[in-house]
């Protein structure tokens, strides 16, 4: 069906991205996968689609398999924003990181998370799962997500960073 000449298919996709929820990626490696799904919970209640591609067991497993396997999903667009976690969230940062277009910060506290968007535009938030506890761990994903990259002088510094 065709509406003032244009296509009604056009239209519910239109419509489709109107009211699509923003997408958020989160993984781990083994040392706090309750965390993550608590994280998961915490950020599908603030009205994000959550994107959790694991690991779903606690398992031993390897950091940079999951870091870049969630940098990958904001690098392509698929998700705007993500977040990480292992026992210190940096050895999933430094992997994240490898990321072409992958701006990724480790906080523990909430001032850093909130500096991390709206100075360095960070697609994506660390924390260690051995560093945070839950309660801490939710506000800083708070503080991450309602701040907004500033622009202005830290793009310059942002695109600088981006350079090849
Ligand atoms: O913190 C980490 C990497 O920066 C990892 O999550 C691991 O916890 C850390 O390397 C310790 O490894 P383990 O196999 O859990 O002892």
């Amino acid at each position: 069906m065709v509406s003032g000449g244009i296509p009604s298919s056009s239209l519910t996709q239109k419509a489709d991205l109107m009211t699509a929820k923003p997408r958020i990626v989160l993984s781990s490696d083994h040392a706090d996968i309750e965390l993550r799904k608590t994280i998961a919970s915490h950020v599908a209640d603030l009205g994000w689609d959550v994107v959790d591609i694991g690991p779903m067991t606690s398992e031993s497993t390897h950091y940079p398999i999951h870091g870049q396997a969630a940098a990958a999903r904001v690098a392509s667009g698929d998700c705007q924003l993500g977040i990480l976690l292992c026992g210190t969230g940096q050895g999933i940062m430094m992997a994240a990181n490898k990321v072409k277009g992958i701006r990724c910060g480790v906080c523990s506290d909430t001032f850093s998370a909130r500096m991390i968007r709206e100075h360095n535009n960070a697609n994506m938030l660390s924390m260690g799962a051995r560093v945070v506890g839950e309660g801490l761990a939710l506000d800083i994903v708070d503080a991450f997500l309602n701040a907004q990259f500033e622009g202005g002088r830290h793009a310059t510094r942002v695109d600088m960073i981006e350079a090849d």
